[in-house]
């Protein structure tokens, strides 16, 4: 299988930028007309996948409100990474793992290695206990052909006291991260396959991602404030490697499929910006 990078690459060529969201809030859940269990999970978070994965390049399911639910929520967790995948989509799993080296090995095994329990193309992964730490994923993601996503800077407001902290040698701790994953993609083509994450409602200016040569998950993009206009401040006019999240913003129009597939053309739009010049 050709590596994360390189599959990326071409899906967004096809299909765009956007990554949708499938974060079954239990208010969205209810507001689908769905009960609050497990089979309406399944039958919202299925069909929001069937429905955005046909038309994106990556989907990230939230794993958070899969747990919610339990195991039978987590054995639904599953059948959407299979939804995604027989849509056309990359799944980029959501689930911030972090851990001491030999307990990051087990989430490996979990969720980035070739015969990982959940086959997706790419997770999160939180770098605070030292961006070594990481290393076993980003070993065993290689070397399946996936990719991880490292938190540098959240769009969370509480994030910046942490993540904009200064190290002795001048640098942000967001900074050192990115710079630690540009490590990883030095002299890959079109990009490597360490991505970070830097939210769409961070203000310009405090991260350097020049070197990274890698993707960006940019989260916060719609619900949480940042606007396309935000994004094009934050990482340039073309949007670079650079995957806008949206996911309560999107879902907010389903059940209906055509409505769903409209906010997603929309979305397109505002980013693509005005006339499209700045693709
Ligand atoms: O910095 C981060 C990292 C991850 N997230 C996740 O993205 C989605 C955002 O959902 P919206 O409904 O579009 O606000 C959610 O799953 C977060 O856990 C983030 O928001 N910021």
């Amino acid at each position: 299988m050709a590596r994360f990078g390189v599959r990326l690459a071409k899906a967004v060529a096809a299909r765009g930028p956007l990554c949708a969201g499938i974060d079954p809030h239990p208010g969205l859940i209810e507001s689908w007309g769905l009960p609050l269990d497990v089979s309406g999970l399944e039958r919202f978070a299925v069909g929001a996948t069937e429905v955005l994965a046909a038309e994106t390049a990556i989907i990230k399911p939230q794993s958070a409100f899969f747990e919610a639910f339990g195991p039978p929520g987590v054995a639904v967790l599953d059948r959407v990474v299979k939804a995604a995948h027989d849509a056309g989509a990359l799944v980029l799993l959501d689930v911030k793992r972090g851990d001491i080296g030999s307990t990051m090995a087990a989430y490996t095994a979990a969720y980035v290695a070739a015969d990982a329990a959940f086959a997706a193309d790419a997770v999160t992964v939180s770098p605070y206990l030292g961006f070594g730490s990481l290393d076993p994923a980003v070993k065993a993601a290689r070397e399946a052909g996936n990719g991880l996503f490292v938190l540098a800077r959240t769009s969370n407001p509480e994030a910046h006291a942490l993540q904009s902290a200064k190290l002795p040698d001048g640098r942000t701790v967001a900074q050192s991260i990115v710079d630690d994953a540009a490590e990883h993609n030095a002299g890959a083509e079109p990009y490597g396959d360490v991505g970070v994450v830097v939210g769409a409602t961070v203000a310009p200016g405090e991260l350097d991602l020049t070197r990274l040569n890698g993707p960006v998950l940019a989260p916060g993009f719609g619900a949480q404030g940042a606007t396309a206009g935000d994004l094009r401040a934050l990482f340039g006019s073309g949007l670079p490697g650079v995957l806008p999240a949206s996911s309560r913003d999107l879902l907010r129009h389903g059940p209906d499929a055509a409505a769903l597939r409209r906010a997603v053309g929309q979305v397109a739009d505002l980013l693509a910006g005005p006339r499209g010049e700045d693709q």
